[in-house]
């Protein structure tokens, strides 16, 4: 858990520092005040990138050329200390006062999920963003996922090229073997995840519409009964024509089904916005029980587009876990239904962040 967390220059907070609590974390605030920027501080912590933007610059004060976020994370009795500091266009990541090698370290240290305003895009949206889903869960839950998916899309990378004729052709081949062997054991640890996601599915039940309507289906990125390789072949042409690999783990997808329909049009949007945080916990849920120590989840403005019954709902699958939890709320009222057991409130005004004792 994070233990103690200092800012700088964050889109409006000039510069701060609290500390959080084990349990639930409720930050209040009106609008405008600075409550998402102080999640994004911590998303930016965790994985050098913010949840809002994929433009980073504009998570910088716009009157500074650099931003930082410092933090401690306490786990199993013992205190990491993880930095991120955006400075012009360069990025970097401390631990323990050392440059790390790559944001994988500090994302491990620091395992974060955020439920936010536009988190229904997992349904609603183009299939990226349940491939991030997807390999969110890989990255955690399985220690050799990371090393594929990146020599992976570093073949993918070379592939488009060569397929674009900025290098040679003829190595197209031996690309397509070397994407086909990263691209199948993705695959292989994808569907391994999902499985045991599918199996934990049930403990968000009350989340669910008719859960027992419930199907999820895999697409793998090219036709199931092929190998990848032949795969790969079979469509060079077309991918010589677009300029991209038209088949592959980059393609994949996973359609939520509702009574046989695409849940993204069967379902009302605060039915949705449940569905998605029902997934979102149950990977968060299972992650924990494999690990054997919390992620930490930042949950904001989640009364949007909610009625009373559906945050409740929420706000009681929430409470089930026990793990660092941080909820962006306008005003207490709001945040009522979150306020169990061990939790602390924290009040932002204008970008400066003090806690309500
Ligand atoms: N790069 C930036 N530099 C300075 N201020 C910024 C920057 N980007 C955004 N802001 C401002 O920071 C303020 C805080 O925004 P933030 O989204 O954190 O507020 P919030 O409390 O979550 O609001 P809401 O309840 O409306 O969602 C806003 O006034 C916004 O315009």
């Amino acid at each position: 858990m994070l233990t103690e967390i200092a800012y700088s220059n964050i889109r409006n907070l000039s510069e701060g520092a609290f500390s959080p609590g084990f349990g639930v974390n409720l930050i209040t605030g009106d609008n405008a005040a600075g409550k998402s920027s102080v999640l994004e501080a911590i998303h930016l912590l965790s994985l050098g990138r913010s949840f809002r933007t994929s433009q980073l610059d504009r998570v910088v004060s716009s009157t500074e050329s650099e931003c930082w976020v410092r933090g401690s994370v306490r786990r199993d009795g013992r205190i990491t200390r993880i930095g991120f500091q955006r400075a012009g266009k360069r990025n970097r990541f401390r631990i323990d006062g050392t440059d790390a090698t790559s944001v994988a370290q500090t994302a491990r240290t620091l395992p974060v999920q955020i439920i936010h305003p536009d988190s229904h895009r997992l349904l609603t949206s183009g299939p990226a963003h349940r491939r991030a889903f997807l390999d969110w869960g890989c990255f955690y839950a399985d220690a050799g996922f990371h090393a594929v998916w990146r020599q992976y899309r570093r073949a993918l990378a070379q592939y488009n090229c060569a397929l674009k004729g900025r290098i040679d052709r003829n190595i197209l081949h031996g690309l397509e073997q070397a994407l086909a062997v990263h691209g199948e054991d993705i695959d292989r640890r994808r569907r391994f995840y999902l499985s045991e996601l599918l199996a934990s599915l049930s403990s968000m039940d009350p989340l669910w519409p008719e859960p027992e309507d419930r199907v999820l289906v895999y697409e793998p990125g090219w036709h199931v009964n092929t190998p990848l390789l032949d795969a790969l072949g079979k469509h060079r042409q077309r991918a010589i024509r677009f300029g991209s690999a038209m088949v592959g783990p980059h393609r994949a997808d996973l359609t939520v089904l509702h009574r046989g329909e695409p849940a993204a049009t069967a379902l009302s949007r605060g039915q949705i916005k449940r569905v998605t945080v029902a997934l979102m916990l149950t990977q968060m849920t299972l992650y924990e029980s494999n690990a054997g120590h919390s992620c930490t989840l930042m949950i904001d403005d989640i009364a949007s587009e909610l009625d009373a019954h559906s945050v409740r709902l929420v706000a009681d699958a929430i409470g089930k876990r026990s793990g660092q939890c941080f909820v962006s709320a306008l005003s207490l009222d709001d945040a009522q239904p979150f306020m169990h057991g061990d939790h602390r409130m924290f009040h932002v005004e204008h970008g400066r962040l003090s806690e309500l004792l």
